[in-house]
């Protein structure tokens, strides 16, 4: 059931002050306190009428700058730092009440539960899943299997991340909800929260960047099950080191976030442990999900036995502790995907048996589902999708070293079975983001394909050429240092390296397009330029008399 949103200024300050805010609300008025608040906003062309207006001191501007618009929209409080409370008294004198704190971040999302009515059991039931790569890709698994196990209940399931923000069951079924971003602001999502109640949503699956973590955009939120899928190189930009970065992801893992953690590690035994290391520190419940069949890590639940299934794989899930089997498969092609889809099984499995939670499934029925339903045969857009098969023609959003070399990896063996083909590689990679991972990433491409074409990805405010003059420098450096033979093309813009791939492509060579996967437009220093990679593959297939599974315009 849905309770209307709503909480006094003067609760609300009570309650910043029982969790340790020390906030001071002024001014010192008994309507100041009666103020209603039913609703919050960070972004001030988001306020509604009655909002608190969390304003925020960033690297660009402080929000109390657009105090304003705010006011105009209908904002009837305000939470913001020292500095955000003078230039509002200057700008609008004593208008509305103030709350002060000294961190806003930390504050917002507390607030923002007490607004929206967010507590650590309320539904929908949390699946946050981070980690490098795989979080898009299992959360769309989380939410194809617990839609399967809620809807013969009447109860649907939500999705935050990446591709989309929806309240529903599939992608065609689903209502989508606006975002720029992977993991919204935490008013946003506390917002979100009861968005989703209103719409029966019981149970979510949810992407944590760890920008999100870093930016407190997770704060008042509790999570039923966190997974973890790997570490890796990306995001050095924002978090210096690979060990500052480990330790962002790592603050989802406690006892006061989440109550089970299930965690990947198959990085045991490696130089870079850091699932390993995580399954160690997590405080709260941790299960650990060793999904390398070949490998000697121990793990309570295991992947043996993976056959390969049309293009993807069946496996077993093995526990360590009871010796149950479950066999299940995936759709999706390559190792890692089976590691995804062993991570968003053991995500519900462990937490249907939360005794915090009002039982939503049992266990039985998730074995069940998992066993005969086939949760893990579904298309993610742009993620390994397959637009054509003679040549294999695919598009993946493989955009950091370690994603890069999974993904070359899993279409090898494919290129072989056409009959010894080539591997012809588009790439590029994003303006304004870790530079350091450029000449990796040119270099892991000359070695792993045959053919190579370094293009364009979103240069957003970086000049393109310097940006492709990094790959190349890589795979030129790797050329000549182990003596490849690897064809090199340097084509801008994107249409017409895709092009050149499909045209040097015979029937039996494979085509992958790595990087921008489900984006349909690129940002050139914040012009949009439409281009899909999906229809840019069908329609070069289809001029050269190929066969596509998209319909090319
Ligand atoms: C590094 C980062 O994440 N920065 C985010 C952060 O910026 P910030 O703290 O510096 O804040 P700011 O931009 O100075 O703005 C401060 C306040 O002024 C307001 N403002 C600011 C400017 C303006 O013109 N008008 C305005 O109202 C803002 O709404 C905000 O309330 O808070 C801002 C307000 O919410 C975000 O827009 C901004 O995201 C930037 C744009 C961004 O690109 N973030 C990306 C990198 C990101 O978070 N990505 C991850 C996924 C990463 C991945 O896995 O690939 C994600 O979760 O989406
Ligand atoms: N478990 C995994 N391990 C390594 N690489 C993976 C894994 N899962 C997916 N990938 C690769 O990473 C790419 C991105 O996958 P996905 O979108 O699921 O991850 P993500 O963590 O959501 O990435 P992002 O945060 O950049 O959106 C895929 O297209 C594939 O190439």
């Amino acid at each position: 059931m849905v309770t209307e949103t709503g909480i006094t200024a003067g609760d609300l300050t009570e309650q910043l002050r029982a969790a340790g805010h020390e906030p001071l609300l002024t001014p010192v008025t008994e309507s100041a306190h009666r103020t209603l608040l039913t609703g919050a906003a960070m972004n001030p062309q988001a306020v509604n009428t009655g909002d608190l207006f969390v304003a925020v001191k960033g690297a660009r501007a402080h929000g109390a700058q657009f105090i304003d618009t705010a006011l105009e929209r209908g904002a009837s409080a305000v939470l913001t730092d020292a500095e955000g409370v003078s230039l509002i008294r200057e700008s609008v004198d004593y208008r509305l009440p103030i709350i002060e704190v000294e961190h806003v971040r930390a504050a917002a999302g507390p607030a923002a539960a007490a607004i929206y009515g967010t507590t650590a059991t309320s539904e929908p039931a949390l699946y946050g899943v981070t980690g490098t790569n795989g979080k898009t890709t299992t959360t769309y698994f989380l939410r194809s299997l617990l839609s399967l196990l809620l809807e013969p209940k009447g109860k649907s399931t939500g999705l935050i991340g990446t591709i989309e923000i929806a309240a529903g069951s599939t992608p065609e079924t689903s209502e989508r909800i606006a975002s720029d971003m992977t993991t919204p602001e935490a008013v946003q999502l506390h917002a979100l929260m009861h968005q989703f109640r209103s719409k029966n949503v019981a149970a979510a699956a949810m992407e944590v960047s760890s920008h999100a973590i870093s930016y407190q955009r997770i704060s008042g939120l509790h999570y039923d099950v966190a997974g973890f899928t790997n570490l890796t190189q990306d995001h050095l930009d924002l978090h210096g080191t690979m060990e500052e970065y480990y330790a962002a992801k790592a603050e989802l893992f406690t006892r006061s976030r989440t109550r089970t953690s299930v965690i990947i590690v198959d990085d045991a035994g490696t130089d870079s442990s850091w699932g390993h290391r995580l399954a160690g520190e997590a405080t709260g419940r941790v299960i650990t999900l060793a999904t390398n069949p070949g490998s000697a890590v121990r793990a309570d639940w295991e992947v043996r036995d993976v056959q390969p299934e049309g293009l993807g794989s069946a496996f077993t899930l093995r526990s360590r502790r009871t010796g149950e089997e479950i066999r299940t498969s995936t759709a999706l092609p390559g190792d890692f995907n089976v590691s995804n889809a062993a991570l968003a099984a053991i995500m519900v499995l462990e937490g249907a048996a939360d005794p915090q939670r009002p039982q939503q499934f049992t266990r039985d029925e998730v074995v069940h589902v998992l066993q005969q339903r086939r949760p893990f045969h579904i298309n993610v857009p742009g993620r390994m999708q397959v637009i054509g098969t003679r040549p294999a023609a695919i598009v993946d959003f493989a955009h950091n070293p370690d994603a890069m070399i999974r993904t070359l990896e899993a279409v090898r063996p494919a290129a072989r079975e056409n009959g010894a083909g080539k591997l012809i590689l588009v790439i590029g990679a994003a303006g304004e983001r870790d530079r350091t991972k450029r000449p990796t990433m040119g270099a892991i491409a000359v070695r792993m394909a045959d053919h190579v074409i370094i293009s364009d990805d979103d240069p957003h405010g970086e000049d393109p050429a310097q940006i492709r003059a990094d790959l190349l420098e890589g795979a030129q450096e790797a050329i000549s240092t182990g003596g490849l033979s690897t064809t090199l093309q340097e084509i801008s813009p994107r249409a017409k390296a895709i092009t050149a791939a499909v045209a040097a492509a015979s029937e039996h060579d494979t085509v992958l397009l790595a990087g921008r996967g489900h984006e349909d437009h690129q940002d050139f220093a914040g012009s949009k330029h439409s281009i899909d990679d999906r229809i840019e593959l069908a329609r070069a297939l289809k001029d050269r008399g190929f066969e596509t599974l998209l319909e090319a315009p």
